[in-house]
């Protein structure tokens, strides 16, 4: 197989880690005889500096050309902190998905065996954990009107939904129940928002259609306990777009770092591959952060071309670095791998699945995940 992508560095960490996946996704085209042509464009602060906006017209172009995109992360404290800035990396971000009509993203949670201690939660409330979330990824107040008073003294971040939003990441997150536990729990604020009343609405009439599917429904302030609280209770959770942005950042606690938490935003027509972690830009250039997200999420991308034995052996070999602790520091205090040499071990251990069989003698289950 051919596969066209974009590569997507950004800011920050983006880059560092970026690179380390693409060394995985090289190491399966000399493995597996595939074949990917990258194309690489700025976005984010990097595209305001060279061509003035996040989202320059060319990287529009190549993404929507390419068969998928590859995204590492966009955001500068330069315009963190400053209120009053008037163009910022992030809509670079939401302008690609928003154009792409990416409005699924898709974030695994799981434990690892021999990263349990790595949480702060107790290893038996966090070990066996799986579940995955599905964040609606262009609607919602992300993307709601905006205003600020001539005076700068009153501002307002407008929340909209419309019911065929909703029923499209809903069908989506049914679908994915029904491979998997068959529990699905919609997270909303439905006792205080209407936007989360039309969500209870409209997936409650959808599940109707899923009967094999337990559904349930839980308010967000709830949610964010019982994530850390008793994880082993979710399986599948459909949520809008903010509330899916918090409660997996506070999911990758369970795993121990976010550094290893990958994702899957698909629309119709496109796929993007991301970390679910930011920029990191107090460890930029200092070779420490974690590329097991961003290498995840090339599995990620490869498992979305149904190249399973491809995305196995990916898994396989981030498997084999936290085993045996060739990790970054977030994961091992003083650990004397950086993010390059963790790229390195990773892509050289990409094998054949047929080799690694053979030698090792394994029961080799390609639709199970190790860690997404
Ligand atoms: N998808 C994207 O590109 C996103 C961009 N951002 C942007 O990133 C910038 C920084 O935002 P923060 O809130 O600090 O979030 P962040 O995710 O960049 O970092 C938060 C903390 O997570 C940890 N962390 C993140 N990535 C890691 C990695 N690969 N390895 C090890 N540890 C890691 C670090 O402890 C870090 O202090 C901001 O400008 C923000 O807007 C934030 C989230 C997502
Ligand atoms: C920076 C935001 C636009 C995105 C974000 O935090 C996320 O998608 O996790
Ligand atoms: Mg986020």
């Amino acid at each position: 197989m051919s596969l066209k992508i974009a590569l997507l560095p950004g800011d920050g960490i983006g880059p560092e880690v970026l690179a380390q996946a693409v060394k995985c996704l090289e190491a399966v085209e000399e493995t597996f005889n595939q074949h990917f042509i990258f194309k690489e464009a700025p976005v984010g602060a990097i595209a305001i500096d060279k061509k003035g906006k996040p989202l320059p017209d060319a990287t529009l172009k190549l993404c929507k050309e390419s068969d998928a995109v590859l995204f590492g992360a966009i955001g500068d404290p330069k315009y963190d902190n400053d209120p009053e800035a008037k163009v910022r990396p992030e809509q670079g971000l939401l302008q690609l998905r928003k154009e792409l009509g990416l409005f699924a993203n898709i974030r695994p949670i799981l434990s690892h065996p021999t990263l349990l201690d790595k949480s702060p939660l107790k290893k038996k409330v966090v070990n066996g954990t799986d579940f995955v979330i599905y964040r609606e990824l262009t609607g919602g107040i992300y993307f709601g009107e905006k205003k600020l008073n001539e005076e700068g003294t009153k501002a307002s971040d407008l929340c909209e939904y419309t019911e065929e939003e909703i029923s499209r990441i809903a069908h989506l997150a049914f679908k994915a129940a029904k491979g998997r536990k068959k529990k699905l729990t919609l997270i909303d604020k439905a006792n205080v928002l209407e936007s989360s009343r039309l969500w209870r609405k409209v997936v409650a009439k959808i599940g109707e259609s899923y009967p094999e599917i337990t559904l349930d429904f839980m308010f967000v302030d709830n949610a964010a306990m019982q994530i850390i609280l008793n994880p082993k209770q979710f399986d599948v959770i459909l949520t809008e777009n903010m509330f899916g942005d918090i409660i997996s950042d506070e999911g990758s606690v369970i795993g121990g770092s976010i550094g290893l938490l990958a994702s899957a935003s698909v629309g119709e027509e496109n796929a993007l591959f991301e970390p679910i972690h930011g920029s990191y830009p107090q460890a930029k250039g200092k070779d420490i952060a974690n590329p097991i997200a961003s290498i995840l999420s090339a599995a990620m991308l490869l498992e979305h071309f149904g190249l399973m034995e491809e995305a196995w052996a990916v898994k396989k070999a981030v498997d084999k670095s936290l085993k045996k602790g060739i990790v970054t520091p977030d994961l091992k205090a003083n650990s004397q791998y950086g993010t390059n040499q963790v790229g390195d071990f990773i892509a050289h251990n990409i094998v054949d699945i047929e080799d690694d069989f053979l030698m090792n003698g394994e029961n080799i289950d390609l639709g199970k995940s190790t860690i997404i």
